[in-house]
């Protein structure tokens, strides 16, 4: 094999988890060893050799005291698979295997030594860094000579020593691991394994398919379905080649750097994994070419936007240059925008971001109708807004038969939502879903409400952002009816000019969009309207168990068809196994829809986390939880105030946390729509606010009855069953929301009598 010329450097998932704990020289080292690696790997200051006995493991000099270790992929291909003292690289060289999985197709490393240690510290309770100090435990070699995978001798059950604690996992065959993806050369050191403790030790170091498995089976999972749920996912299409390493290098599941700044970013402590090693179902569903409008479903913290974001890239990538900003990313909340444009700059950088639309679907529609109407003064107003200019209405009119939520949700879902533009055709409206039945009487009466409403909106020169939604709906329609009409005159499909000078062309090449969830009927005729029916035209991401705003839609009604182009997350980078097991419970046995008629649901929805349990905390009035919270937020001061938020079910209760923690001396700042007012700040918010972020500890305060549900819900108990069920289903959602925006910790407080949903 030659060595000679420039060579590729890529950086093997969990590898850079040793390398951050290196000393700074080190580090150093590093930085100057993999330039002048990738330069020439032949260059004689290097030292380059393979290792006995392992035909594709080679070291190389960093320095004096330290070697790099590079797994040889092909012709000039390396991947960096570990740093270590020299002592460790050759006194035990069985300590090393490697292999492509023959499930997943995946190129995998391990270091037997490593994870062993880690085990065993973890075993040990209090023993520690001190472990380190321990003689490695000899290993029995798993692998033959030159640890290919090969045909799997073992067929019995994973069992570990004969007395003592039974081991985890001695009720599977190890063929039954190795058929779930299970890494070979880690079976000895599983059968030992007899706490959970030990488990999240061999997870820390194991390659990514095996500790996703054996948490699984140890969540209580069956075998059939962690084959469903976690490894059919990321399982090659094709039969794997044992020895194609070039092949397996550019599999999804081979979870390695693909920049060569990345190494760079590592070293310099500035590495946000998510840039990097995406999960095979994640790195799938950003490459994939879609014949048309493609979801991407998932539970909190599965990485949803993390894939919208690689996918914008890869988008603009693959249209090469010009087409000026060809590519849409949308979500729901202003402050989501920004921060969507924050991680797109981060992973991308500028060039890429100008090439990218990055706003929040109602500015999107506002810049249209602002766009087609200049000079128009109209002032936007909230959904709470509106609400009190039905108040307002029906308080002159002396109108009780309707209460104002009622109004505006007829008004936004049933009329504006199906663009109903005359009261013959409102009274051939479909209303399904909609809860309280109206008869033909109460359909006139409510269309003569409406007209006055509009009219009094006109006159104050208000706007409801749906009303807006709903014009810029009907522009965009407009316009690409023109563009097709044009198309067909001339056939010219890129550049069409109108009559008035302008040129006409649709105004993207690709929309993804974020927090799908929440986007109205209208939002979507308006994309729909944006883009060329065609491959990648729309992608969109969301989860409906999120759902705050009320809008429920069928896609393929509104020309948006996903049908047989669905992709699905289900593991969760953000919360703690145990905060997950919380969350899900605040779900009830509700049913949730699928945005197209259909149904989700969080089959395999998992966390490879773990932490403490939330905390459950009762106090007698409001006053004494907001000394809770004060002393708990003080109780925290071992983390940035920023680290920690306050989420509260109503808006009063944000300005009461707000002064109570800043009499206490402690920085707080409230999350406006825009995002917290100060970044360096114990942020407080309503649950609203919350959507989409994620904070290390969080205090959900408040989760009482009449708060959470509102005491305004049970008024439809009676009245109107179907609402009341959706207004229960959406504080569920709230909640749930709320309670998987935290990392590590979450405390839940109430006062008075808990919120029936905590049962
Ligand atoms: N492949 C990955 N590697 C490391 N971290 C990841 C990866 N994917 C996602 N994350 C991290 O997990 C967290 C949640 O990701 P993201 O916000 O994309 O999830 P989401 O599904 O959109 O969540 P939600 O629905 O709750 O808003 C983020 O901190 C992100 O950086």
């Amino acid at each position: 094999m030659s060595i000679q010329g420039e060579a590729t450097l890529r950086l093997l998932d969990k590898a850079d988890k040793e390398i951050i704990k290196l000393s700074r020289d080190v580090k150093g080292a590093i930085y100057d060893f993999q330039h002048k690696f990738r330069k020439n790997p032949a260059n004689p200051g290097l030292h380059f050799k393979q290792l006995k006995g392992h035909p594709r493991l080679y070291s190389a000099r960093v320095n004096q005291e330290y070697r790099a270790l590079l797994l040889h992929a092909g012709e000039s291909d390396y991947i960096l698979v570990a740093v270590k003292h020299r002592k460790d690289v050759y006194e035990n060289l069985d300590r090393f295997a490697y292999q492509i999985n023959p499930i997943s197709g995946g190129i995998e490393f391990v270091d037997l030594v490593t994870i062993e240690q880690r085990v065993r510290e973890q075993s040990i309770p209090g023993l520690g860094a001190a472990a380190d100090q321990e003689p490695p435990v000899p290993i029995p070699d798993p692998a033959s000579d030159d640890h290919a995978p090969g045909p799997t001798p073992v067929t019995g059950p994973v069992t570990g020593p004969a007395a003592g604690p039974e081991p985890l996992f001695a009720a599977f065959t190890a063929g039954q691991l190795l058929e779930l993806g299970v890494a070979e050369p880690l079976l000895p050191l599983i059968a030992k394994i007899t706490t959970e403790d030990e488990l999240l030790g061999l997870a820390e170091y194991a390659p990514q398919l095996t500790s996703e498995v054996l948490l699984a089976l140890h969540d209580g999972k069956s075998a059939e379905e962690v084959l469903d749920q976690v490894t059919a996912p990321v399982t090659a299409p094709e039969p794997v080649d044992a020895d194609d390493y070039r092949a397996a290098l550019v599999r999804p599941a081979t979870l390695v750097t693909t920049e060569d700044t990345a190494l760079q970013e590592i070293l310099e402590g500035d590495f946000g994994r998510w840039r990097v090693f995406l999960h095979p179902s994640q790195r799938k569903t950003v490459e994939r070419d879609y014949s048309g409008p493609a979801r991407l479903s998932g539970g909190p913290g599965t990485g949803k936007t993390i894939v919208a974001l690689h996918r914008v890239k890869c988008l603009v990538d693959k249209l090469g240059p010009g087409h000026g900003k060809a590519v849409l990313l949308t979500t729901f909340n202003k402050n989501l925008a920004v921060d969507l444009r924050r991680r797109m700059l981060e992973l991308a950088g500028p060039e890429v971001v100008d090439r990218v639309d990055i706003v929040n679907i109602d500015s999107l529609a506002a810049k249209i109708v602002a766009e087609a109407e200049p000079g128009g003064k109209r002032r936007w107003i909230d959904d709470t807004k509106a609400i009190l200019e039905w108040e307002e209405l029906l308080g002159e009119a002396g109108e009780t038969r309707w209460d104002p939520d009622f109004l505006h949700a007829e008004w936004s879902h049933v009329i504006l939502g199906q663009a109903i533009n005359s009261r013959a055709d409102y009274f051939r409206a479909r209303r399904a879903g909609r809860g309280r039945s109206i008869n033909r009487e109460d359909r006139a009466a409510i269309w003569q409400l409406v007209e006055r409403y509009v009219k009094q909106l006109d006159k104050k020169e208000l706007w409801t952002y749906r009303q807006v939604a709903e014009r810029a709906a009907r522009l965009e329609i407009e316009r690409s009816r023109k563009i097709a009409s044009y198309e067909e005159d001339q056939a010219d499909a890129v550049k069409l000019q109108h009559d008035s000078g302008i040129w006409y062309r649709p105004r993207y090449r690709h929309i993804v969009v974020d927090e799908a969830q929440d986007l109205s009927a209208a939002h979507w005729k308006m994309l729909r309207a944006m883009v060329l029916e065609g491959p990648n035209d729309i992608f969109l991401a969301g989860d409906t168990h999120q759902r705050l705003y009320g809008n429920y839609v069928s896609l393929g009604s509104l020309g948006i068809n996903i049908r047989g182009r669905s992709a699905k997350l289900t593991l969760s980078y953000r919360i703690t196994h145990e905060i997950l097991g919380a969350a899900l419970g605040l779900l009830g046995q509700e049913e949730w829809d699928d945005l197209d008629d259909g149904r989700d649901d969080l089959t395999g929805y998992r966390s490879v986390l773990h932490g403490m349990r939330p905390a459950l905390r009762a106090a007698s009035t409001w006053e004494a939880e907001l000394d809770a919270i004060v002393d708990q937020v003080r109780e925290w001061d071992d983390v940035a105030p920023a680290a920690i938020a306050i989420c509260v079910p109503e808006r009063h209760m944000v300005s009461e946390v707000e002064n109570r923690l800043g009499k206490a001396g402690i920085m707080a700042a409230a999350i406006g729509p825009e995002g917290p007012k100060l970044y360096d700040a114990v942020h407080v918010g309503t649950m609203h606010r919350f959507k989409g972020l994620e904070y290390q500890r969080m205090i959900i305060a408040g989760v009482a009855e009449g708060l959470v549900p509102s005491r305004h819900v049970a008024q439809y108990e009676r009245s109107d069953a179907l609402r009341h069920r959706r207004e229960l289903q959406r504080t569920r959602s709230l909640l749930f929301v709320a309670c998987t925006r935290a990392r590590d910790m979450l405390v839940i407080s109430w006062h008075g009598r808990r919120s029936r949903f905590l049962a």
